[in-house]
């Protein structure tokens, strides 16, 4: 699901004789390569090589407001800026589908590329070499409150944590849940939530990770969200609320005081813009 927070890619073609040049502020600045390894600038190389042709001397300037690292998808927000403005840059030859086949490459899985580049809550299987891409709508008047801990967690140490083997019924637990989550958001039932977004699957293995996440999660239903869960592998806890997001914020950051965790607040919601021009 994309969420109305946005990092914004300045790009401007050079004299031919110049080098690349790459700055970013914000999120990541002082970390984030400054250089043609950043991935931005790679995602845009991406493209270039795709239609055939060497990609001109640009400088691009990124201000980034999505943090690292915090499973709020900043690599795949950075993949598809880099696409979007590279496509724009060449003609814009590619349609979004080919993009999102483009960034799903990049990023090695399509997980956050989907929402990233259609924007939406997007539903995405792969089979094969095929994606299947089908947008849900989502009830009117949703929002988003996030805990975003100071602490981080790598995808890749977030699945390194998960089991090779899983009981029977807790996949069909997961699987019914999913269901009722696509046909709860799809039917205007955002009610449905609460039961559709429990978990056996990954947030169970993952506490150590972020031991403050069951505390978060239950201070945000308590005080009246309708579900609430770990935004991609972590750290960020995500509560979906209709009305209260200001209650549901106070509480999880009271519940962060209590438990000393680090982090901040923030109240957003979903957006149906992927990926897009600004000029
Ligand atoms: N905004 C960005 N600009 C350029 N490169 C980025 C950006 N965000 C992430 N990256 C690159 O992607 C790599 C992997 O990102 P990482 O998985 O840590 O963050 P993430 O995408 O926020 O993760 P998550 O899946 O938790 O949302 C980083 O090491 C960095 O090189
Ligand atoms: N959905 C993925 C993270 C995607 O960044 C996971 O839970 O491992």
């Amino acid at each position: 699901m994309a969420l109305d927070i946005w990092n914004t890619i300045e790009v401007e073609l050079l004299p031919n004789s110049a080098g690349p040049s790459v700055t970013v502020s914000g999120e990541g600045a002082g970390e984030l390569q400054a250089g043609p390894e950043n991935l931005v600038y790679r995602s845009m190389e991406f493209l270039y090589h795709e239609l055939g042709q060497t990609m001109p001397p640009v400088s691009v300037s990124c201000k980034n407001e999505i943090p690292l690292a915090r499973g709020l998808g900043s690599s795949a927000a950075a993949i598809s800026g880099g696409l979007a403005a590279a496509n724009a840059l060449s003609g814009g030859e590619f349609s979004s589908r080919d993009l999102l086949e483009m960034a799903a490459t990049i990023e090695g899985h399509p997980d956050n590329v989907a929402a990233a580049v259609m924007g939406g809550l997007q539903l995405v299987v792969t089979e094969e070499s095929t994606l299947y891409t089908v947008p849900v709508s989502i009830p009117a008047e949703i929002h988003a409150v996030l805990f975003i801990p100071e602490v981080r967690i790598a995808t890749a140490d977030a699945r390194a944590v998960l089991p090779q083997q899983l009981s029977v019924p807790d996949a069909v637990h997961n699987m019914a849940r999913v269901a009722l989550l696509v046909a709860g958001m799809a039917t205007n039932h955002p009610e449905y939530l609460e039961v559709a977004t429990q978990d056996k699957l990954h947030q169970p293995y993952r506490q150590p990770l972020f031991p403050a996440m069951k505390l978060l999660m239950k201070a945000a239903r308590d005080a009246g969200a309708l579900g609430a869960f770990l935004s991609g592998s972590g750290s960020t806890v995500l509560a979906l609320t209709k009305g209260r997001e200001m209650t549901v914020a106070y509480e999880m950051a009271e519940a962060a005081r209590q438990t000393a965790v680090e982090g901040t607040v923030k109240v957003t919601q979903p957006t149906s813009l992927g990926a897009h021009l600004l000029s």
